[in-house]
């Protein structure tokens, strides 16, 4: 007899095996970061709060009903309304990831970064996968008001980056949310090892032609 396996039960584990990688890379620290993820009948599961995404346990992962009510698992994390604001204005996005990378952090913080648009288009790749990055002002972790302003960029963009915290990227897939997220990442490192540097990033024009592919 062959085993069924749910949509759940692997999205459960998913969720455990890229906050992993993420952590095992060091693409976030301690018990930052967490990661969201919705089923095909509109539940969420969560990463819950103060968890190390390295040492996440699938059977004790929160889980929201399609009402955006808590109805199993641990305490949710904070960012929890920030991540229904992502699906909530983004209806192709099946997986959201929030992490303090470092070089990402770097640039939020930096008094000269265009909040518009928080990172040139350095690479194809880049522009591919994040397009345009706004950068959120300034709100304490958790804090209503970063997921409000948040949900505001979410109309236009799928990946934001909030000052002196960190990036949020939204995704059609739990793979697509981490694929951009590390692309976002390696963009920030690129960044501030060119500067002071002459760069030559992609044209708009050209940017615009690979976003979303
Ligand atoms: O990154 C974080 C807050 O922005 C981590 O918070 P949680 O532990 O509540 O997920
Ligand atoms: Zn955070």
């Amino acid at each position: 007899m062959t085993a069924v396996i749910s949509e759940e039960t692997r999205m459960r584990d998913s969720i455990c095996a890229v906050g992993k990688s993420l952590f095992d890379r060091g693409l976030t620290a301690g018990s930052t970061g967490n990661i969201s993820a919705r089923l095909g009948d509109g539940r969420l599961l969560m990463t819950p709060t103060n968890a190390s995404l390295g040492t996440l346990d699938p059977g004790r992962l929160s889980l929201f009903d399609a009402d955006g009510t808590h109805v199993a698992g641990d305490r949710p994390t904070k960012e929890a309304f920030l991540h229904r604001c992502m699906y909530c204005e983004r209806l192709g996005a099946n997986a959201v990831v929030h992490l303090h990378s470092t070089h990402a952090v770097a640039v939020s913080i930096l008094a000269d970064t265009d909040p518009e648009d928080a990172l040139p288009p350095l690479t194809a790749y880049y522009a591919m996968r994040v397009g345009r990055l706004p950068l959120v002002p300034y709100y304490a972790p958790g804090d209503e008001a970063l997921a409000l302003a948040v949900k505001q960029e979410a109309r236009r963009v799928h990946a934001v980056l909030l000052a002196n915290h960190g990036p949020v990227v939204a995704g059609r897939s739990l793979l697509d949310a981490q694929y951009a997220m590390e692309e976002l990442e390696e963009t920030a490192k690129l960044h501030l090892m060119l500067h002071g540097r002459a760069v030559r990033p992609l044209s708009r024009a050209e940017a615009d032609r690979l976003a979303g592919g």
